[in-house]
């Protein structure tokens, strides 16, 4: 659910320890502007290249968010989205 951080003042560059996408503190990531920057541009790219659907006429309201703990949390079934025509 990333919309929780929205309207809460927080970002994610190590000041606010309820978001730490690349750590905190002296071992803070060195290629956050980077990494900030390509991730930006990637989803933009294929957001904006593509049409996308979900496979087997799955609605979004059907699709399984449950979460996996680990190391990081991250989904328990992998996103599968399918392009299906560019724009
Ligand atoms: C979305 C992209 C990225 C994420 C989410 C990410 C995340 C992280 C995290 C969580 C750490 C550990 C920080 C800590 O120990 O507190 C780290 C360390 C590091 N990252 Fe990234 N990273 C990303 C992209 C990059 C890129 C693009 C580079 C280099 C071009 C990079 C280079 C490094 C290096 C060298 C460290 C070790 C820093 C140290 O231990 O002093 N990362 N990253």
């Amino acid at each position: 659910m990333p919309e929780r951080f929205l309207e809460q003042g927080i970002n994610f560059k190590g000041q606010d320890f309820e978001l730490i996408p690349f750590g905190a503190g002296r071992r803070i990531c060195p290629g956050l502007p980077l990494g900030n920057r390509m991730v930006h541009l990637m989803l933009a790219s294929l957001v904006h290249y593509f049409a996308w659907e979900l496979p087997d006429e799955i609605t979004p309201e059907d699709m399984d968010m449950g979460e996996l703990f680990g190391l990081t949390l991250h989904r328990a079934k992998p996103l599968k989205a399918i392009p299906i025509k560019s724009l």
